[in-house]
C-alpha cells in the first residue's frame, strides 16, 4: 500500500512522498521490518518516540509520532499527529480493509466476554457466519485461538477482522475493555452497535477514579459509535443512567434491557440451579424462554446479547429463541464436576469485588450446606479490591479458602495477608493445588464449591515464570482422587 493510500486517515503534511511503498505498520521497534512504517505511541513505562531512531535503523520508511514527542532528526519522514494511538487505530484499519460487515462492541465491568460468546451463538443460530473476540480468544467457524488481550491492539484486531471477513464471516461481536477504549484499539472498527452490561470496581490501578474509569466505558458510546446507531443498555445497574444519557446525548438509538428496560423487559424469572425461566417482553410480545444456565446475571448477560441481535436486524422470536440452547463462556459458572454426593463444584472468572459478590449470592438459594469458596487476588494489579473481597467472601460463603492467583512480581503471602486482613476464619492454602484438594476433600452433601479468579486460564504466573495450570483440571483430579 502506498503512504497516500494511508494518508486519507491522518492530517500529512504537504512534501512527503506520497507514493512510498508501506509494507507494514508497528507500534514496537524492535518489529520493524524494512519498508514499516513505526507508530511511536506513549506508554506507560516509556514513550515510544524514545525508539524510533532504533526503528530507522532497523528499515522503517516513515515515522509518526506525537507533536510534543518528535524525535530529533531522523533521514526517514517523519509524521506529527496530535494523537499517535488514534492514528494507529485508523491507519491500520485503512491497512487491513476488510471487516465483517456488522461488527458489535459490549462493555462493561462484568458480563462482556459471555455476552459476545451468547451474541455470537444466537447469530450462528440463525444461520449467520459469526465471530467472537475477547479475553478467551477468538471463536469462528474452523477457528478457536486462546486469547491474550481482551480487546488487541489494533494491529492484531485489524489483521483478525480481514481474516475473519476473508473467511466469510458477516457478524462480530467484540469486547471492549476499558483500557482497549482509552488506547483508541478499536477507533478503526466500523461499529453497528455497542452494548453495556455495568460497572463496578476494577483496574483501579490504571485508572486513577471510578469518574475516570466510567468516562473510559463511555467512549463506547460518546465517541466510537456513529449517530443513530444502537446502543444496548442493561437498564438494572447503578450506572446505567449515566450511560444512557450519554448514548442519548451522543444521537444513539437507546435500548434498554432487563426488569427496568424497555426494548426487552425481564418480566419474571424463576431459577433453578441449573437452569432458569424466564418471561420476556419485547415489542407487547411476551417469550418464554428456558435458559440452560445458571447464574441470575446469565439472564442479564442473555438479554444483553439478544438485544444486540435483534438491534442489528435478526428476528425477535428467533433470537429470544436461540437462548434456549447458549452454552456459558468457558470458566464462567462452569459446572466442573460433583462430587460422589452430588456436591457441584464450579469454576469461575469472578477475579474483582461486584462479580465475586454475584457468583456466591447466586448459588446460595440452591445449597442447602455451606457455600465454599476458593480464591486469591492477582499480583501487581488493584490493591484495593483485596480486602474488598476478602470482606464479600466471608460475608457470603460458609468457608473460605484463600490461595494464590498469578502473584507475578509480588510476594504472594503479602497478598493473601492483604485479603486475610478483612476475611476473618479464613484458611489460608498458598499452593492453588492444595487448596482446591483441600476444598474438594470437605465436600458434603448439599455443599457448592466455587472455585473462583481464573476461569479460562490455562496457567499460573510466578515471578516472570507462567506454569501451566487450570482450575479445571485441578477440580477434575483432586474429585478423581477423593472417588478413589
Ligand atoms: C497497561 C497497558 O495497557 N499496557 C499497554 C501499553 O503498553 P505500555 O504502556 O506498557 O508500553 P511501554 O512499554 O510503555 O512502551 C510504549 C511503546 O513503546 C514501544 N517500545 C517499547 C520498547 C522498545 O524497545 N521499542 C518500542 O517500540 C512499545 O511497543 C509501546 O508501543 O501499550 C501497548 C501497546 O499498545 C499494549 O500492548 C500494552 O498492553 C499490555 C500488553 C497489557 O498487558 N495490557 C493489559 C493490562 C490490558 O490491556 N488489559 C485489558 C483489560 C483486561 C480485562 O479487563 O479483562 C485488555 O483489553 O486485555
Ligand atoms: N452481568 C454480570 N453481572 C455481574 N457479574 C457477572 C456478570 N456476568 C458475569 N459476571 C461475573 O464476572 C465473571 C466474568 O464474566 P465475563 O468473563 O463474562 O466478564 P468480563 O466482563 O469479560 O470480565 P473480564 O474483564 O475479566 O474479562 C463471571 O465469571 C461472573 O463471576
Ligand atoms: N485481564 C485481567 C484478568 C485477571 C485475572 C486474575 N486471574 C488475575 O490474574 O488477576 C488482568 O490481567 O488483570
Ligand atoms: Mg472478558
Amino acid at each position: 500500500m502506498k503512504l497516500a493510500d494511508l494518508a486519507a486517515v491522518l492530517p500529512v503534511a504537504p512534501g512527503l512522498p506520497a507514493d512510498l511503498e508501506v509494507a507494514g505498520i508497528t507500534s514496537d521497534s524492535r518489529a520493524v521490518r524494512p519498508g514499516m512504517i513505526f507508530v511511536a505511541v506513549p506508554g506507560v513505562k516509556a514513550d515510544g518516540s524514545a525508539f524510533a531512531a532504533d526503528a530507522e535503523a532497523r528499515g522503517a520508511v516513515a515515522v509518526i509520532t506525537g507533536r510534543q514527542t518528535a524525535p530529533a532528526r531522523l533521514a526517514v519522514p517523519v509524521i506529527p499527529v496530535d494523537d499517535p494511538r488514534l492514528a494507529l487505530a485508523r491507519i491500520a484499519a485503512r491497512f487491513y480493509g476488510r471487516q465483517p460487515q456488522t461488527m458489535v462492541a459490549v462493555t462493561g465491568t462484568s458480563g462482556k466476554t459471555s455476552v459476545v460468546s451468547f451474541t455470537r451463538q444466537i447469530w450462528e443460530q440463525v444461520g449467520f457466519r459469526a465471530a467472537s473476540i475477547g479475553t478467551t480468544g477468538v471463536i469462528a467457524p474452523g477457528r478457536n485461538d486462546y486469547g491474550s488481550l481482551t480487546t488487541p491492539d489494533p494491529i492484531a484486531l485489524h489483521m483478525l477482522l480481514a481474516e475473519l471477513a476473508a473467511a466469510g464471516v458477516d457478524h462480530a461481536a467484540m469486547e471492549a475493555s476499558s483500557h482497549g477504549l482509552v488506547q483508541r484499539r478499536l477507533d478503526g472498527v466500523r461499529l453497528a452497535a455497542g452494548a453495556f452490561t455495568n460497572l463496578g470496581r476494577d483496574h483501579m490501578d490504571y485508572h486513577p477514579t471510578v469518574e475516570d474509569y466510567l468516562a473510559a466505558k463511555l467512549r463506547l458510546f460518546d465517541t466510537l459509535l456513529p449517530r443513530g446507531a444502537p446502543a444496548v443498555i442493561f437498564a438494572d445497574d447503578a450506572y446505567s443512567a449515566p450511560t444512557i444519557e450519554a448514548a442519548r446525548a451522543a444521537g444513539l438509538a437507546v435500548h434498554t434491557v432487563g426488569r427496568h428496560g424497555d426494548f426487552l423487559t425481564l418480566k419474571r424469572v424463576e431459577h433453578e440451579r441449573y437452569r432458569q425461566r424466564a418471561e420476556i417482553e419485547h415489542a407487547g410480545v411476551i417469550h418464554e424462554i428456558d435458559l440452560p444456565l445458571a447464574g441470575d446475571f446469565q439472564i442479564y448477560n442473555a438479554l444483553v446479547a439478544a438485544g444486540l441481535a435483534i438491534a442489528t436486524g435478526t428476528d425477535a422470536s428467533k433470537a429470544l429463541k436461540a437462548l434456549e440452547k447458549l452454552k456459558g463462556a468457558p470458566g464462567r459458572l462452569d459446572l466442573v464436576g460433583t462430587a460422589a454426593n452430588g456436591a457441584p463444584v464450579y469454576v469461575d472468572y469472578a477475579h474483582k469485588p461486584e462479580a465475586l459478590e454475584n457468583v456466591l449470592s447466586s448459588v446460595r438459594p440452591f445449597t442447602t450446606g455451606r457455600v465454599i469458596v476458593v480464591f486469591g487476588c492477582g499480583g501487581d494489579r488493584d490493591r484495593g479490591k483485596r480486602p474488598i473481597m476478602g470482606e464479600i467472601a466471608t460475608r457470603l460463603a460458609d468457608v473460605t479458602i484463600v490461595t494464590d492467583d498469578n502473584p507475578r512480581s509480588e510476594v504472594p503471602a503479602d497478598i493473601r495477608a492483604a485479603i486475610l486482613a478483612a476475611a476473618p476464619g479464613a484458611i489460608e492454602i498458598g499452593d492453588r493445588h492444595e487448596a482446591i484438594r483441600a476444598a474438594v476433600d470437605m465436600l458434603k452433601a448439599g455443599d457448592t464449591l466455587i472455585v473462583a479468579g481464573k476461569g479460562h486460564e490455562e496457567g499460573q504466573t510466578i515471578g516472570a515464570e507462567t506454569l501451566p495450570f487450570s482450575d479445571h483440571e485441578e477440580v477434575r483430579k483432586a474429585l478423581r482422587e477423593r472417588a478413589a
